[in-house]
């Protein structure tokens, strides 16, 4: 078997320009909203994108997808550079990595019915030939989502959210991709429902082996469905490492500080939880970001959240990178894997 990961991103940057003001129509500079992101991703697991609102996750998904513009770096599909496909040349892409979106309210068209809205894809990318066929895959698909065959006629406005997430699914899966990128599909549903189409998806990957980049600012359902997790902050990677190291042993102040906004289930255990302070009040904007680093203030390489003299994130062998100038590895015997370098 090839070692190759599925998807592969090396030091990606999406930096949108800013428009200039009345006064000042060409000064307007740019928002860093992805600024150097390297990641991996193997089939058949799934790796999730945490961080706060506008730190720059869902640009990272959209730009995997190319669907937004690349200002610089790399992206690579089962080792083959897509970065800069065009026109024709995306059309084969378009099919092999699909979208779940957050709002299941807003993804789908209300004039058509279920049958051609998940059916859509089969078109198409002419994955069915003949009428029949074409409704028979529609009807599997909506079984293995566990939607009944009479829906299929109805439109988006009958159904409720989480019937309409499936849909959504449904549609995603009808491509046949390699990846999926879920980009909130939980966060506007009612709890007891995002526990639903959590458990849906991790079956669906079970079954037919599928491929997730899981994109949530909610860490504990984060944890439900990832085998590792990316930590992002204001356009950088701050910390990756399997769930189980992410949850127990994180390492990254920011990390920490994001774990000690998780409300406890035990009443007891979070009366006695303290809410981090770096990780209170307004989140950080990159249109405007803070000028020293929030987690280590006498850090001598805080200026502009280490965007001066970065520390770059190490793909170490045992998974765990931390980017912080501050962090010493834990174990001697492994200098050079978790410490982030002094560029
Ligand atoms: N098309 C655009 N033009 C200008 N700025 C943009 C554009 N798209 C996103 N941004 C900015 O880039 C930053 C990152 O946005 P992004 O939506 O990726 O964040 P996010 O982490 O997904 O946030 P959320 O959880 O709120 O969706 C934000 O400051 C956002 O305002």
């Amino acid at each position: 078997m090839s070692d190759t990961p599925l998807l592969e991103v090396r030091n990606l940057k999406v930096h949108f320009k800013l428009p200039g003001t009345l006064l000042r129509p060409k000064s307007g500079g740019s928002v860093k909203a992805v600024d150097g992101v390297s990641f991996h991703l193997n089939r058949g697991e799934t790796l999730g994108l945490v961080g706060e609102s506008g730190c720059g996750k869902s640009t990272t998904g959209m730009a995997v997808l190319r669907m937004t513009p690349v200002s610089g770096g790399e992206i690579h599909l089962e080792g083959e550079d897509i970065t800069h496909l065009n026109g024709r040349a995306l059309r084969p892409l378009r099919r092999r990595m699909q979208m779940i979106y957050q709002d299941p309210f807003g993804a789908l068209d209300p004039r058509m019915r279920v049958l051609d809205i998940i059916g859509e894809p089969l078109k198409v990318h002419k994955l069915v030939t003949g009428r029949k066929a074409y409704r028979q895959e529609v009807l599997r698909l909506m079984d293995l989502v566990g939607l009944l065959p009479d829906m299929c006629e109805r439109y988006p406005h009958e159904f409720s959210g989480g019937q309409r997430q499936r849909i959504g699914i449904a549609r995603a899966l009808a491509a046949q991709p390699d990846v999926i990128i879920c980009d909130e599909p939980v966060s506007a549903l009612d709890v007891s429902i995002q526990a639903q189409i959590i458990n849906l998806l991790k079956d669906l990957q079970e079954e037919l082996g599928l491929t997730y980049l899981f994109v949530a600012h909610d860490l504990a359902v984060v944890r439900h469905i990832c085998d590792r997790v990316m930590v992002m902050y204001l356009g950088h990677v701050v910390e990756v490492a399997d769930s189980e190291t992410l949850y127990t042993n994180p390492q990254h102040p920011y990390t920490q500080a994001l774990l000690s906004a998780i409300p406890i289930p035990d009443p007891r255990a979070e009366s006695r939880r303290e809410v981090d302070p770096s990780i209170e009040g307004e989140v950080p904007s990159p249109v405007n970001p803070p000028s020293g680093c929030p987690f280590h203030p006498r850090c001598k390489h805080a200026t502009d959240v280490c965007k001066q003299v970065a520390p770059t994130l190490q793909d170490t062998e045992d998974g765990h990178g931390v980017s912080c100038h501050l962090y010493e590895p834990q174990s001697e015997a492994e200098p050079s894997t978790r410490v982030a370098s002094m560029a």
